[in-house]
């Protein structure tokens, strides 16, 4: 499996201590995406100004602490990182084995003593579906607590429900034209499996990330919350997020323009009426 991030998180990609995995890969493009290392699904060659060299580039593309990517797009062999192992160029991903995370988990379970467990989330968790479902399949032989965060895109995400303690999905835009145009992907089937995980998964978390200019039209709340009234039952909770900027950094690093402005900072006072209206359609809210 590829991960390009792990670590443990408390209480915010599900319930407890949580022992949390960033699968390599997305095939939505949110410009505000706060892990944008992980979008490429082969992996992105990350920068640290900070312990970058100009020594590690056999073709003159570092230049202080700067690199000229236009160098990089013609470059086969990649010296910088298949010849230098440094903090300066390095592979986002790194490579394991099922097994291997499945032990990792194992060796780490006594800091699930408070419900927690493993979140797999990403990048988007779905583009490596089968070490998903097996790695899933494999902590729940074991009992252990499982979540996973999904864009929501897969046709074949209700194979996993049975192996997820908890099921978190997004819903960034109920338009299906704005979806298309601010993620650069379709919501049909997304909208689908929401559907789907509302009626059959007993522990469903929806979360919608409040982007500035994107989806924070009153047309837009009111469809989030007709929409959430359809689908509501009392496995399902709802969560808003306000856009933050975290990933800008790392957007340079992966030699990347980061196009977001500070119109995509949403109003608190817009956040809590949104909030406000999630509970008065009785909806449950939920805090991560
Ligand atoms: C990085 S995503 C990974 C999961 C999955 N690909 C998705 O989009 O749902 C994890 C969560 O972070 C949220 N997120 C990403 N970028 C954000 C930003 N700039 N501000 C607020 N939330 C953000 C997403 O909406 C999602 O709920
Ligand atoms: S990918 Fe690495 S080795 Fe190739 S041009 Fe860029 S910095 Fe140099
Ligand atoms: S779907 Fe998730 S991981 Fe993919 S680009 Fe959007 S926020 Fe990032």
């Amino acid at each position: 499996m590829k991960i390009f991030q792990k670590g443990f998180n408390y209480s915010q990609d599900g319930d407890g201590n949580r022992l949390v995995y960033h699968m390599q890969g997305c095939n939505l493009k949110c410009p505000w995406c706060a892990n944008p290392e992980g979008m490429q699904c082969k992996g992105t060659i990350v920068s640290d100004p900070e312990w970058i060299l100009e020594s590690i580039c056999p073709h003159g593309a570092i230049s202080g602490t700067k690199v000229d990517r236009t160098i990089c797009v013609g470059c086969k062999n990649h010296e910088c990182i298949t010849e230098h192992d440094t903090k300066g160029m390095y592979l986002s991903y790194q490579n394991y084995t099922v097994d291997e995370i499945v032990e990792e988990v194992l060796n780490n379970e006594m800091m699930f003593y408070d419900g927690g467990g493993v979140t797999f989330t990403g990048g988007e968790v779905t583009m490596q579906f089968e070490e998903l479902l097996e790695s899933l399949k494999k902590l729940k032989e074991h009992r252990i607590n499982t979540a996973i965060e999904t864009n929501g895109t897969h046709i074949r995400t209700e194979e996993l429900f049975p192996y997820v303690d908890q099921l978190i999905m997004d819903c960034k835009l109920c338009d299906p034209v704005k979806h298309q145009k601010y993620t650069g992907g379709a919501n049909e089937e997304i909208m689908k499996n929401i559907r789907k995980a509302a009626k059959e998964h007993p522990y469903f978390h929806v979360r919608v990330p409040l982007i500035g200019g994107v989806n924070n039209a009153t047309e837009d709340l009111e469809a989030f919350v007709r929409f959430f009234k359809e689908i509501n039952g009392d496995n399902v909770t709802f969560e808003v997020l306000s856009y933050h900027e975290f990933g800008k950094k790392k957007w340079e690093e992966c030699g990347w323009k980061y196009r977001m402005t500070k119109d995509a900072y949403v109003d608190q006072e817009l956040v809590k009426q949104f909030r406000q209206m999630i509970k008065d359609a009785g909806l449950k809210y939920k805090k991560t």
